[in-house]
């Protein structure tokens, strides 16, 4: 298992757990919307890493997937359903992929 699947075992351990013992678990118990607002300023930080303070963007983009993971977890989704998204486009050039979505 790698560091990814383990992490997102762990956070959907904490659904429904204490939100005073887990940060995970207080992002649940504030909802999507916050945990959506939380990946957005994350993405925002990974931005300015990147075009500002290289040297963060590692971190950043550490932040970055982990709130991913809790919306993905939220939603009843998880990273396999996004790899075999990414494992349809597939061979398939960009212009493909934007062709078949807009059909
Ligand atoms: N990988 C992470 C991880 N990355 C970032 N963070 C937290 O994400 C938060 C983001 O920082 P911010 O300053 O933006 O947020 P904040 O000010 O604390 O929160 P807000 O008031 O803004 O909502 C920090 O509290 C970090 O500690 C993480 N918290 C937990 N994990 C993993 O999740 C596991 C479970 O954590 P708990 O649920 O806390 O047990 C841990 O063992 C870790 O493996």
């Amino acid at each position: 298992m790698d560091v990814l699947d383990r992490l997102e075992t762990t956070i959907r351990e904490r659904r429904g757990t204490d939100a005073g013992a887990s940060y995970v678990a207080s992002l649940f118990a504030k909802g999507r919307g916050k945990i959506a607002q939380k990946l957005g300023e994350e993405a925002v930080e990974t931005v300015i890493a990147a075009t500002s303070e290289p040297e963060k963007i590692t971190s950043e983009a550490a932040d970055l997937l982990f709130h991913l993971l809790v919306l993905l977890a939220d939603a009843d989704l998880s990273l396999d359903d996004v790899r075999a998204e990414l494992a349809r486009r597939e061979g398939l050039s960009g212009h493909d992929e934007k062709a078949a979505r807009a059909r």
